[in-house]
C-alpha cells in the first residue's frame, strides 16, 4: 500500500483516485474548493463531474495544499493544462519532500509550446522531483468509474518509474501499459483532441461514417508527422496513446471535445459552447499551440490548421471542410513523412 496524493477532483482526477483507492492506497485528493473536499468526505459523492458514481469510503478528499504536498510519494497531477503552472506555484511552497509526479493532462501549452512534463519539470523544484511519469490513453473517466476495461500507457524515459506507476494502477478493471517514448506520449494525447473537436464538427454537419473515419486516419498521419519531428517514436503513434486514444475520442459521447465540435458543427459558436461545458475542452487551446507547432516545425497539419480557422478566426465549419476535401491531390503513404 503506498500514499498518493491527486491533484485536482474533476472528472479525471476523481476517477484515477477511485482507482487508487480501490487497489487500496492511502489516497488523498485535493481540490482547490473546500465544499467540494467536504462532499467528498461526508457524502462520498463527486456530483458536479461523476453524479452517479458513490466514491469508496477510503477516499479522502483535502482543500489544503500543504496536506496535499506533504500527504505523499506519489502525486498525481489531474488539472487542465491551463492550471497546472498556477497549482504548481501553490505546490511548491510546501514540498518538503522527493517526489514522484504523474501527470494525466492531455495539452500543450500555446506559445511556449511546451508539453505537459517541460511545464512540470521548469515549474517544480528539482529537489522534490524524483521523476517525472505520463499516464495517458483512450480512458473516458465515466467508463473507467463503472470498471468497465480499460488500458492506458505510463511512460518515462527511466522505466523502473513507468512500472512503478504501472503497479500503482493495475488492477484486473485497469491495465497498464508501459512505455520509454515520453515526447510521442504526450503529442499523441494532446493533439488527438484537436482531431476529435472536428470529428464533432463533421458529426454536427451530419457529414456520417466515411468523413468520421478520413478525419480519424488523416489526423493520425498529421500528428504522427508532428510527433516524429519533435523527436516521438513512430510506433507510439499506432498505440494506445496515439490511435487508440484518438478512436475512444472521436467516437465517443463521452468526450468533452467530441461533443464541443458536435455543438460548432451544428452552428453555435465557440463561447456559447464552452459555457455550455461546464468541464474542460483542452482541444481548444490545443488546436493553438498545434498550429503554432506546425509552422515552428514547418510540418503539414491541415485539419489542426483549417480548425484554428474556425476556432480563432470565424471560418464556417462547412467552409473548413470544403477547404480540406479541395487540397491539392497528394500520394497518400508519402505525405505519411512530412
Ligand atoms: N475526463 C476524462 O475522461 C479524462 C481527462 N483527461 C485529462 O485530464 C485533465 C483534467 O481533466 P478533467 O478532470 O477531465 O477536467 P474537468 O473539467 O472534469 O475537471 C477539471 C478540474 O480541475 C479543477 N481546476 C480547474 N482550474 C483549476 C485551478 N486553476 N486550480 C485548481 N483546480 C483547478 C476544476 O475545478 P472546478 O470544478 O472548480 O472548475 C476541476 O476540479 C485534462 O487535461 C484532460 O484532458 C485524461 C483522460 C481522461
Ligand atoms: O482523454 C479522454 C479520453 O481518453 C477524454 O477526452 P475528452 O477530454 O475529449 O473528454
Amino acid at each position: 500500500m503506498e500514499k498518493v496524493c491527486v491533484l485536482g477532483a474533476g472528472s479525471w482526477g476523481t476517477a484515477l483516485a477511485m482507482v487508487l483507492a480501490e487497489n487500496g492506497h492511502d489516497t488523498l485528493v485535493w481540490t482547490h474548493r473546500a465544499n467540494q473536499a467536504e462532499e467528498i468526505n461526508h457524502l462520498h459523492t463527486n456530483k458536479k463531474y461523476l453524479p452517479e458514481t458513490v466514491l469508496p469510503a477510503n477516499l479522502h478528499a483535502t482543500s489544503d495544499i500543504a496536506m496535499a504536498a506533504t500527504h505523499a510519494e506519489t502525486i498525481v497531477v489531474a488539472v487542465p493544462t491551463k492550471a497546472i503552472r498556477e497549482v504548481c506555484e501553490k505546490l511548491t511552497a510546501k514540498l518538503a519532500r522527493k517526489v514522484l509526479f504523474v501527470h494525466v493532462s492531455k495539452g500543450i501549452e500555446p506559445d511556449s509550446l511546451k508539453r505537459i512534463s517541460e511545464i512540470l519539470a521548469e515549474s517544480l523544484p528539482a529537489e522534490n522531483v524524483e521523476e517525472i511519469v505520463v499516464l495517458s490513453g483512450p480512458s473516458h473517466a465515466e467508463e473507467v468509474v463503472l470498471h468497465h476495461p480499460t488500458t492506458v500507457t505510463a511512460a518515462c524515459a527511466n522505466i523502473d518509474a513507468a512500472e512503478k506507476v504501472q503497479d500503482l494502477f493495475m488492477n484486473q478493471f485497469f491495465r497498464v501499459y508501459t512505455n520509454d517514448d515520453v515526447i510521442g506520449v504526450e503529442i499523441g494525447g494532446a493533439l488527438k483532441n484537436v482531431i476529435a473537436l472536428a470529428a464533432g464538427i463533421t458529426d454536427g454537419l451530419n457529414y456520417g461514417d466515411n468523413a468520421k473515419a478520413a478525419l480519424i486516419t488523416r489526423g493520425l498521419a498529421e500528428i504522427t508527422r508532428l510527433g516524429v519531428k519533435m523527436g516521438g517514436n513512430p510506433f507510439t503513434f499506432s498505440g494506445l496513446t496515439g490511435m487508440g486514444d484518438l478512436i475512444v475520442t472521436c467516437t465517443s459521447v463521452h468526450s468533452r471535445n467530441w461533443r464541443a465540435g458536435n455543438m460548432l458543427g451544428q452552428g453555435m459558436k465557440l463561447q456559447e459552447v464552452l459555457d455550455q461545458m461546464g468541464m474542460v475542452v483542452e482541444g481548444v487551446r490545443t488546436t493553438k499551440a498545434a498550429y503554432q507547432l506546425a509552422e515552428k516545425y514547418g510540418v503539414a497539419m491541415p485539419i489542426s490548421t483549417e480548425l484554428y480557422s474556425v476556432l480563432f478566426n470565424d471560418v464556417e465549419p462547412k467552409v473548413a471542410v470544403d477547404a480540406l476535401m479541395m487540397r491539392m491531390k497528394k500520394r497518400e503513404i508519402d505525405d505519411m513523412k512530412h
